[in-house]
């Protein structure tokens, strides 16, 4: 049984001017990011490789911190990283009772939601296996039970879903949703458009730096159909400015080629502004989107607070 997280307890994070480079003289990877994120918000990140959606979450997860501006209001947080440390000097079961009770949970509880939580993902039998001899598949489903065990106020999802088999990944889109059900908020990045499509209260995509809200109701798969277009440039390219400013979602697919997925509406344009580059991408095909699987937990109302942005930094959804 979830914890329950009462929202006026509840810590708010604030992003306030957020801006972060690398180094004294690197690009700045983020700047002017001001977000809210609400007690049992559902907020999904997206954006091309390289954007800055991890620096992103490093600093929503606390793990970093910003270049300029301020990060406040910090709430009980769990992460999960893209890359997941494993091999760790422990099993599977005392790393995540280790880290059970350094969220605050006594002994008998951790070992007792650790068992839970191996359980739920299909990875009971690896319990007493080291971590360093876990396969990737079993070794990610420690990545997520960990962040999983504590009941988190701010659950923060980087690429989470990689690497679980089926059952797995069915099982955190399930607990994603048990998690924001009990008043805790979930930051989440997935390569896979069809990721808990229908349920985030926001989505926003880091585009050259700053963070753009996408649609009204915050889904980016809100603003009707959406067409799949493979495209094909010079190797080792980005898809052009423009049409990652269109596109729902820009990601690399086999060899030099990339997938867009992009509203029906914007596709004309983002054909143009393929083929109108120098030099032109190679179209390969342009297709419907899947139709997204049927949600399996029931629908739940939830509030989401985008803090107002500057009239200039707003993004119109063009017809
Ligand atoms: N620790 C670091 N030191 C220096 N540069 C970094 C560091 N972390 C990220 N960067 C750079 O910041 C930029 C944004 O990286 P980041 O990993 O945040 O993007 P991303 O959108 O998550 O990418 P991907 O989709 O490939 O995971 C990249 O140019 C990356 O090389």
């Amino acid at each position: 049984m979830a914890r329950e997280v009462p929202e006026r307890e509840q810590q708010r994070l604030r992003l306030e001017g957020v801006g972060r480079r690398y180094g004294r003289r690197g690009r700045w990877v983020l700047s002017g990011v001001d977000l809210e994120v609400a007690p049992g918000a559902l907020i999904r990140i997206e954006g091309a490789n390289g954007t800055g959606k991890s620096t992103l979450l490093r600093l929503l997860a606390g793990l970093d911190a910003p270049t300029v501006g301020r990060i406040v209001g910090r709430p009980r947080t769990a992460y999960v990283p893209e890359r997941f440390p494993a091999a760790l000097p422990f099993t599977a079961a005392d790393y995540l009772m280790h880290l059970g009770t350094v969220h605050g949970l006594s002994r008998p509880a951790a070992a007792d939601a650790a068992d839970e939580w191996l359980e739920r993902f299909g990875a009971a039998e690896h319990a007493r296996t080291p971590m360093s001899e876990l396969s990737k598949g079993s070794s990610q489903k420690v990545a997520v039970a960990q962040a999983l065990l504590a009941e988190p106020e701010l659950l923060v999802l980087d690429e989470a879903w990689t690497g679980l088999d089926d059952p797995a990944r069915g099982e955190l889109e399930g607990a994603v949703v048990e998690r924001t059900a009990a008043g805790g908020a979930v930051v989440f990045v997935d390569h896979d458009p069809r990721r808990l499509a229908g349920r985030p209260d926001a989505t926003y995509a880091v585009v050259e730096g700053t963070l753009n809200p996408r649609t009204g109701n915050g889904d980016a798969h809100a603003d009707g159909p959406h067409v799949v277009v493979r495209a094909q440039g010079p190797a080792g390219t980005a898809p052009p400015d423009e049409v990652t400013e269109l596109a729902a979602l820009v990601e690399e697919a086999a060899g030099d080629a990339h997938r867009i997925t992009v509203p029906e509406s914007r596709s004309d344009a983002v054909l143009r502004a393929l083929l109108g580059a120098r030099p032109p991408w190679h179209v390969v095909s342009v297709e419907p989107e899947p139709e997204p699987a049927p949600a399996s937990v029931p629908d739940l109302a939830r509030g989401i607070v985008p803090r107002p942005r500057e009239p200039e930094s707003i993004e119109t959804e063009s017809p």
